[in-house]
């Protein structure tokens, strides 16, 4: 099966500061892997260079795909962020109702038929699982939202642009466990049709949900793997070590 992304000998540069180094890894249309390793190992990192997020100080070398196009130079940001989503460790509602927060996406994109605008923000919200709670008060404020459903909305909006690929930088280390089993259920479920990359402190998380787990150190990929052989049959010491809360700096 051809890869979804597909990353070779990828470098990331802030300076001297080598923040990754050779990571070559393909992610498929369809599963979720996850990016463990300690604080500054390179997975925020990694993202961002997903969704082109580096920011003009990085240097960069090696390639990254997305369906065999380079992501910086076959591209552009627009289409790129259209079919890449990206939700981040808070989420980031904006200050309007949760009627606009999801449809802002689509006008952005020229759509203002208001039917189809109205589908659109259903679908969203019933992919997402938040149509239910939120059906009956579409025009009051994403604000006023539990952390959880805020969540939700961010990843509601996402979907409303149909990505192939969700990128998400620890989606649940605000939420308490019953709002993160939702999360993770859904992204479960996402993952049967989409890529998806999801960074997490919690190697537990990784081992619910995930189906391959990828390990990070210093900005090298230690090993990337099967995510229920590499919880029992670690291939190296530093991931043994990581996964079981033994790891020393
Ligand atoms: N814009 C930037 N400019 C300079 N250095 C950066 C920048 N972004 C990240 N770095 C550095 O790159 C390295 C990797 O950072 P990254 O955020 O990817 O780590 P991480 O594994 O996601 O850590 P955490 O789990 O704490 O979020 C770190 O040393 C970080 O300080």
């Amino acid at each position: 099966m051809k890869p979804k992304l597909g990353i070779a000998g990828l470098e990331l540069l802030y300076g001297d500061l080598h923040a990754l180094r050779g990571i070559t890894m393909q992610i498929a249309p369809a599963e979720i892997v996850a990016l463990i390793g300690p604080s500054g190992c390179g997975k925020s990192a990694l993202l961002g260079v997903l969704n082109r997020m580096t920011g003009p100080d990085a240097h960069l070398a090696g390639s990254v795909e997305l369906d065999g196009q380079d992501i910086y130079r076959d591209l552009n940001e627009y289409e790129l962020r259209r079919r890449v989503g990206m939700i981040f460790a808070r989420p980031n509602v904006f200050p309007m109702s949760i009627y606009d927060n999801i449809a802002f996406g689509p006008r952005v994109n020229g759509e203002r038929r208001r039917p189809v605008l109205d589908e659109m923000v259903e679908t969203a919200l019933t992919e997402a699982e938040l149509w239910d709670e939120v059906k009956d008060r579409l025009r009051s404020p994403a604000l006023r939202l539990s952390e959880g459903q805020q969540q939700r909305l961010c990843i509601a909006r996402a979907l409303a642009l149909q990505p192939e690929v969700l990128l998400l930088d620890e989606p649940t280390s605000s939420l308490d466990p019953i709002a993160t089993g939702r999360i993770e259920q859904l992204l479960e479920r996402l993952s049967q049709r989409m890529a998806i990359l999801l960074v997490t402190h919690a190697v537990q998380q990784a081992s619910r949900i995930s189906d391959r787990t990828a390990f990070f150190l210093h900005g090298e990929l230690v090993e990337c793997g099967r995510t229920e052989e590499m919880f029992v049959q670690p291939r190296q010491q530093s991931t043994a070590d990581y996964i079981s809360g033994r790891f020393q700096r």
